[in-house]
């Protein structure tokens, strides 16, 4: 992607979902830009004109990467955002702000598990819920298929993940074959922007690389980064692919947490929360209450109790920490007030000093 051979602003991702929300001014004063790099000061936003950098203002919108950005063809000042199709979003620890935005505008979160010792149904369950919640489609990808015993144990694998959800492409690759990563190309083929998720080890950077067929990502160096916690200015956020589309590589995306995500656990656990709408009682906890419907599907075996076991778990999660966006926010409230109580005190000793003076002055 580099700034000699523009990208055309389909290859960048732009759709009717975006050209909607243009009115006719716009269309001749603004540029319409993706953000493709963020940093502390500054962000790098590319257009069908080449990339540049912009400083937004203080009092901007929320900016992260991936979003589109109307941006004033003169001045450069950015006009305003549009509005997202998907956005990714953490708790973010120890800071100010409540929620952290990771990536807006990614279409399909490929989620990589291999098919040896990594291989966790509960923990693609949890990825399955986070990009639901966040609108993006998930793809299940099991590497190290070459690895495997038997096609028997394979094939066993996908049906497993496929019980988690029909309507979700499963794939079992040899992440190092590029024969067997073409079944990825619809996913990241024009205008599509991709990521990746999954445990360390299991191939993503692999997978990148055989995609890529250049040895542009090494396998390791974006640990480098993630150990500073930070970006490096040379990390560029959005990649382009050989295949067309977008690869979104945000250190980010590797921490996605359970935050305020009950629609995405309940989407994943639909069954489940079907289930649940016909127990007796509108509360149900679904352990000893009479009437569980819940209970009725685990004691037939129709209800996997692992994936009971794992919605409860997930569910328990997301609230634990929305509980603890909701207490910091509580908190935030109250100190907001003890710093008002405090100015406001200190105003009317002021005030009574001022008065003390003013008094005083009269006097003499
Ligand atoms: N045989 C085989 N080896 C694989 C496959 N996928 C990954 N590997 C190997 O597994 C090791 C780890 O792969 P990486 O691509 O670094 O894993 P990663 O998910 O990027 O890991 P992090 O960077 O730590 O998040 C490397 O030595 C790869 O060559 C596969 O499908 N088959
Ligand atoms: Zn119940």
């Amino acid at each position: 992607m580099s700034s000699s051979s523009h990208l055309s602003l389909q290859q960048l991702g732009w759709r009717p979902f975006f050209q909607q929300q243009i009115n006719l001014d716009e269309y001749d004063t603004c540029l319409f830009c993706r953000v493709v790099e963020q940093h502390r000061s500054k962000i790098v936003v590319e257009s069908d004109q080449g990339q540049f950098d912009i400083r937004p203002s203080n009092n901007a919108d929320p900016i992260c990467v991936g979003d589109w950005l109307l941006i004033n063809k003169t001045t450069k000042i950015i006009e305003r955002s549009l509005e997202r199709q998907s956005v990714f979003q953490r708790k973010s620890p120890g800071s100010k702000v409540d929620t952290q935005l990771i990536a807006a505008n990614i279409d399909h979160l490929i989620i990589v598990s291999s098919l040896n010792q990594d291989f966790n149904l509960s923990r693609i369950e949890r990825y399955i819920a986070v990009a639901k919640d966040a609108m993006v489609d998930p793809i299940v990808v099991l590497t190290k298929a070459d690895l495997c015993e038997n096609n028997e144990e394979v094939t066993n694998k996908i049906h497993q993940v496929q019980d988690l959800d029909a309507m979700m492409v499963t794939l079992a690759v040899n992440a190092l074959a590029y024969s067997d990563l073409e079944q990825l190309t619809p996913y990241c083929k024009l205008g599509q922007t991709i990521a990746f998720v999954g445990s360390s080890g299991v191939g993503k950077s692999t997978i990148v690389n055989t995609l890529l067929q250049t040895e542009s990502m090494k396998t390791g160096s974006i640990r480098e980064d993630d150990d500073k916690g930070r970006h490096t200015t040379t990390h560029r956020a959005l990649k382009s692919l050989p295949q067309g589309g977008l690869l979104m590589d945000t250190p980010g995306i590797r921490e996605l947490q359970l935050t305020e995500c009950e629609t995405g656990v309940n989407e994943t656990f639909s069954e489940i929360v079907a289930l649940a709408k016909q127990c007796r009682f509108s509360d149900c906890s679904h352990q000893t209450e009479p009437g569980c419907a819940v209970q009725r599907s685990l004691a037939n075996g129709e209800l996997d109790p692992r994936r009971f076991n794992n919605f409860q778990k997930l569910i328990k999660e997301q609230a634990f920490n929305s509980a603890t966006l909701a207490e910091r926010k509580e908190k935030d409230r109250n100190f907001g007030k003890l710093i008002n109580a405090v100015q406001n005190e200190s105003r009317l000793r002021k005030k009574a000093s001022n008065d003390i003076v003013v008094k005083f002055q009269i006097h003499f």
